[in-house]
Order: structure tokens, then C-alpha cells, then sequence
């Protein structure tokens, strides 16, 4: 049974996580938390996670918490030789980099979405977009009243299939009085109670519109997906990967 350590542990998603691994066993979790385990979790600072992952014999990292403490852990994942399964969202260019350079040393797979959906919806926004490629292009996001980074990681991860197939301009947010320019994208953010996760990308002209959308019922799909990736992970090379790896294996 796979080993697994989560980071973030105390989190949404940490608890999902937890409950969703029956064919993985989660040995520990870190987190910067006054508390000594949550669901029978022990729970570690992350500024000792190298020591742990040793203590423990994790054989992977799951990772949702906060930017910084990815970072944190990934640095341990490399001193302890453990892959790690990255979900977090909303690192800078640095922390992008930070990760590339770990995934040298440690297999790293980074998704900003683990459902299999919006890795569907990504391929198909890539053919409709090279397809329709004279519509308005539009794109919408909506979570839950604590989410911290906007636009989400996933409505980013839709802009840069868009990209590699037309050059747009993303505007985020409306207001004021001017024209829209053919190479602009409207990029909206609405937060609102503890919605999971729902993208929509409009495509409109030519007297049609059409609307490509995914809706998020339950965090489980994430944790159920990232807990795949992780057994996916264990065992291969050092390397960047994604979830498009996964689900096409
Ligand atoms: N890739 C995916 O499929 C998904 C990604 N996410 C992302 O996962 C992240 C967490 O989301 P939620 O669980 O909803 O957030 P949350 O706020 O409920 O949990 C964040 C967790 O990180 C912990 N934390 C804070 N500072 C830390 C540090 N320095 N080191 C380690 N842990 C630390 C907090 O104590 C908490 O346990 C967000 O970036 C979110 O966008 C969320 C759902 C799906
Ligand atoms: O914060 C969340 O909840 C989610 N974050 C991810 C993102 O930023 O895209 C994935 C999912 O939409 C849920």
C-alpha cells in the first residue's frame, strides 16, 4: 500500500484527501497547526518534513496548502528523495521555477486541476478555440468564499491551452466605458459559499455561442485524482509531469 504524506494537511483538501485514500495509507501530514494529528494523522511543522518523510518511510508527498509551504516541502521531497504530487495553486513565476529545478532531482507532477473533466475540457477548448478562431473568446470561474488567488490556477491552466493556439489579451475584470478589442479574453473571477469548482469558456460569433463548462460537485474528484497521480508517481524518474500523463496511461 502506497505511503503518502500530505501537505496541507488540515485543510479542505487535506481532510479530503484523508478520507479518499483506501488503497493508499496516509502516514502523516504537515502543517503549521497547534494541533497533534487530525483524523488520526499525525500532523508535523513543515519545517521538519525532510526528517519525517525519513521517520515515516512516505513514499510520496501530496501536496494543497499555501504556495510557501509547497515550496518548504518540495526542498525536504529533494533531501529525502521523495516525489511529490503538487496541488497547490497560485505560485509566482519564482515559485514555478523553485519547482522546475526540484523536479531535477525528485519525480514532481504539478496539476492545477485533478479531475479528469477539466483535463477533457482542456483538449476540447484547444480543438474549438483552433477551430473557431475568429469568436469572442470569454472566461468565467467560480468558487468558494475563502479561495485567496484569482483567477484560479485551472481558469490559468485554460488561458495557456488558449495561447498556444491564439494570441489573446486577458482583460480581468470590466469596468468603465470602452470597446472590446478582437484579442481580448474576459477573465472573471466570482466567490460565493463553498462552491467547489466551475469553469466556462464562452466562444462567440458567426450568430452562434458556444459555451464549453465544467462543475466541480465534491472536492473528492480532486483528492481521488491526486491520490492516482500519486501512485502513478512512485518509482519513476526524476522529472516534471502532468496530469494528462495519468489519465492517458
Ligand atoms: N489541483 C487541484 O485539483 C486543486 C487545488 N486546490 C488548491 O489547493 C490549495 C489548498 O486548498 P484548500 O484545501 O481549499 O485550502 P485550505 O485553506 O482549506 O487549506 C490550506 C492548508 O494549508 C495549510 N498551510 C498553511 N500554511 C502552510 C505552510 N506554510 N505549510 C504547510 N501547510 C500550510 C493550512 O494550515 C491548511 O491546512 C489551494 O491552493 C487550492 O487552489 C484545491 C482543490 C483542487
Ligand atoms: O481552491 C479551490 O477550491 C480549487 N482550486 C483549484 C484552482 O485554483 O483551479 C482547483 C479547483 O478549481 C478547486
Amino acid at each position: 500500500m502506497t505511503r503518502v504524506a500530505v501537505n496541507g494537511v488540515t485543510g479542505q483538501m487535506g481532510g479530503a484527501v484523508v478520507e479518499a485514500a483506501t488503497d493508499s495509507e496516509v502516514v502523516v501530514g504537515f502543517a503549521t497547526s497547534e494541533t497533534d494529528a487530525v483524523d488520526g494523522v499525525p500532523i508535523v511543522d513543515p519545517a521538519d518534513a525532510a526528517e519525517a518523510l525519513r521517520e515515516y518511510d512516505v513514499d510520496v508527498v501530496v501536496d494543497f496548502a499555501v504556495p510557501e509551504g509547497a515550496l518548504t516541502v518540495a526542498e525536504a521531497c529533494v533531501e529525502a528523495g521523495v516525489p511529490m504530487v503538487v496541488g497547490t495553486t497560485g505560485f509566482d513565476d519564482d515559485g514555478l521555477a523553485r519547482l522546475r529545478n526540484a523536479s531535477d532531482e525528485i519525480p514532481l507532477l504539478k496539476a492545477t486541476n485533478f479531475s479528469q473533466g477539466i483535463q477533457v475540457l482542456q483538449r476540447l477548448v484547444s480543438e474549438a478555440v483552433a477551430t473557431l478562431d475568429d469568436y469572442d473568446l470569454e472566461l468565467m470561474e467560480t468558487h468558494h468564499n475563502r479561495k485567496v488567488d484569482a483567477p484560479s490556477g485551472t481558469a490559468n491552466s485554460i488561458l495557456d491551452v488558449i495561447q498556444e493556439e491564439r494570441d489573446v489579451e486577458p482583460v480581468y475584470g470590466r469596468e468603465g466605458h470602452a470597446p472590446r478589442d478582437d484579442d481580448e479574453i474576459g477573465v472573471f473571477a466570482r466567490r460565493a459559499g463553498d462552491i467547489r469548482g466551475e469553469h466556462e469558456l464562452v466562444l462567440a460569433g458567426n450568430d452562434e455561442v458556444l459555451s464549453l463548462s465544467h462543475r466541480a460537485e465534491d472536492r473528492g474528484v480532486f483528492a481521488a485524482g491526486a491520490l492516482d497521480a500519486a501512485t502513478w508517481l512512485v518509482g519513476r524518474d526524476a522529472g516534471w509531469y502532468e496530469f494528462g500523463d495519468v489519465v492517458d496511461a
